[in-house]
Order: C-alpha cells, then sequence, then structure tokens
C-alpha cells in the first residue's frame, strides 16, 4: 500500500498559505517574478490521479489495460540495480507526485519517500513518523548545527529538511529513497555528501502547467500565481545541467514509462529528452 507520507511532499510545502509564501519571498526572495507565464484564469477541470487514470482508462481501454495489467502483476519487489537516493524535483503542479506514486504502485516495496522534519504544526490527519517529524525550533536548529540534514529550507516561520538518519534508515531498509523536494533544495544535496541521481519534471507548455495546478483545486488564487512565477526559474534551473534526465510529463502513460525506464536502467533511460 502506498504510505501516507507520500500525499505530503517537500516540494508541495514549498507554497504554503499565501501568508507563508509572501513571508517566504521577502525572507529568501525564492521566488521572482517573471515573464513567460500568464496568470490569466482557466476555467479547467483536471482530474486528480484517480480520477486522470479512470478517465485514461475510458479514452485508451487497451492501452490502459496493459498499463494497468503491469501495476499489479509484480510478485517479488524487482530493484533497480543502481540503489542510490532518487531525486525528483519540477515545477509545482507539474505532476510529480502523480508520476512517483505511480512508480510505486507499479513497484510495491521497492521505493520509500523520504520523511522530512518540519517544524510546523500537524495539520488534522497528519501523523508523525508517517506525514512528517515534527521538530521543535531548538531542535531543527540543534539538528542543522550538528550537520544532521543533507538539505533545509525556511518557507514562512517553519523550517523543512531532509536528514542524513532518514535517508540512510530507508536505504538500509533495502528501500531506493526518492526525495520530492524544491530547487534550494536539490541544490543542497548536490552540495552535499549523498551520492543521487537526479530527474526534473517538466511540464508540456506554461498553458498546461497553470491548467494542471488550477485544476487539482487546492490552491488559492495568490499560491497559483507564487507557483507560476516560480516555476521559471525552477524550469532554467530543470535545463541547466543540474539534472541526469528530463522528462516531459505530456501523456501520463508514457511519461510514467519514461521514469520507469530510466529508474531501471533500460535502454530509453540513455537517451535524454
Ligand atoms: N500527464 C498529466 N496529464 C494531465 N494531468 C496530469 C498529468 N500528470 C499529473 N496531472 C494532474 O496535475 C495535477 C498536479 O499533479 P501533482 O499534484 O502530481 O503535481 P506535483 O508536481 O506533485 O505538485 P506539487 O509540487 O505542488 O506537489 C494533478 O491534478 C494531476 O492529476
Amino acid at each position: 500500500m502506498f504510505p501516507t507520507a507520500a500525499l505530503v511532499t517537500r516540494s508541495a510545502a514549498a507554497a504554503l498559505s499565501p501568508a507563508q509564501a509572501v513571508a517566504a519571498v521577502a525572507q529568501s526572495r525564492l521566488i521572482r517574478p517573471c515573464c513567460s507565464f500568464s496568470s490569466t484564469s482557466t476555467s479547467s477541470l483536471i482530474p486528480t490521479a484517480r480520477a486522470f487514470r479512470r478517465q485514461q482508462q475510458k479514452q485508451h481501454p487497451t492501452r490502459y489495460r496493459r498499463h494497468h495489467t503491469m501495476s499489479t502483476s509484480t510478485s517479488s519487489p524487482q530493484l533497480p540495480s543502481d540503489r542510490r537516493p532518487i531525486v525528483i524535483a519540477g515545477p509545482s503542479g507539474v505532476g510529480k507526485g502523480t508520476l512517483y506514486k505511480l512508480l510505486f504502485e507499479r513497484h510495491p516495496d521497492v521505493f520509500a519517500l523520504s520523511i522530512s522534519h518540519t517544524t510546523r504544526s500537524p495539520r488534522p490527519g497528519e501523523r508523525d513518523g508517517v506525514d512528517y517529524y515534527y521538530v521543535t525550533k531548538e531542535l531543527f536548529k540543534e539538528l542543522v548545527a550538528d550537520d544532521k540534514f543533507v538539505e533545509s529550507a525556511q518557507f514562512g516561520s517553519n523550517f523543512y529538511g531532509t536528514s542524513k538518519a532518514t535517508i540512510a534508515e530507508q536505504g538500509a531498509r533495502g528501500r531506493v529513497v526518492v526525495l520530492d523536494i524544491e530547487m534550494e533544495g536539490v541544490k543542497q544535496v548536490k552540495r552535499s555528501s549523498i551520492d543521487a541521481r537526479y530527474v526534473f519534471i517538466a511540464p508540456p507548455s506554461a498553458e498546461e502547467l497553470e491548467r494542471r495546478l488550477r485544476g487539482r483545486g487546492t490552491e488559492s488564487e495568490e499560491s497559483v500565481r507564487l507557483r507560476l512565477a516560480r516555476a521559471n526559474e525552477e524550469l532554467e534551473f530543470g535545463h541547466s545541467g543540474a539534472f541526469d534526465k528530463i522528462i516531459v510529463n505530456d501523456d501520463l502513460a508514457v511519461a510514467i514509462k519514461e521514469l520507469e525506464d530510466w529508474v531501471y536502467g533500460t535502454p530509453a533511460a540513455s537517451s535524454e529528452s
């Protein structure tokens, strides 16, 4: 069963409530306005991952049957030969979560989403050690001073970080750790001693990214605008050579296959998108 932790991600945390996001702008200057992403409202209804699959199943019954059979036929965990942690990044709303959840579903007991530490309070339904490790600011600062994090960041008044111990523990359980982190986190992991591989998920277009963000129905107007503004910078970074693989998430069935091939090192993985 896919862990609940996967539902709450660090990259999602990067754009918090409007007030926190505005504070983040002021504090870290991570977000800068840009020109090419329109903030024009669209009224599209983009489905959730599950609804999206249902819709795909209706539209492409043959393809979906093949796809679905693959996803349920795995009897024993098939580990990739490269077990290094996988860092997945890309603009908010591009479909990172959708893609790695599918990967996890198709390969049960192989991957583990890294659980971050945070100083923010748990939201209703969230559990310590499942969604996040909830710590005080004092403890967080101690952990930073002791160099316990591979990457950490402040969003609004809260701190978030990925501990080296979490990555090591998941690895020791035989899992390939997946880190869903935003751009600044990626840069920190790259500077750290963690030997990881990096995949960037790109949208087919700015319009489609906006459509997905709005269609997800989770963001306020302010939050959508901040995420789109930030997307330009993320895209520049994505194409700066920092990533081992770039996947354009246009058709979900194609993108998940591309991710799977890259993760498992099949021939398709050698060709950069
Ligand atoms: N290939 C696709 N085609 C159409 N819609 C998609 C596709 N991939 C994902 N979506 C939809 O786009 C929306 C955003 O996807 P998702 O939440 O996975 O993005 P994300 O990159 O993980 O965002 P965040 O960083 O904010 O967590 C969801 O509603 C999802 O169903």
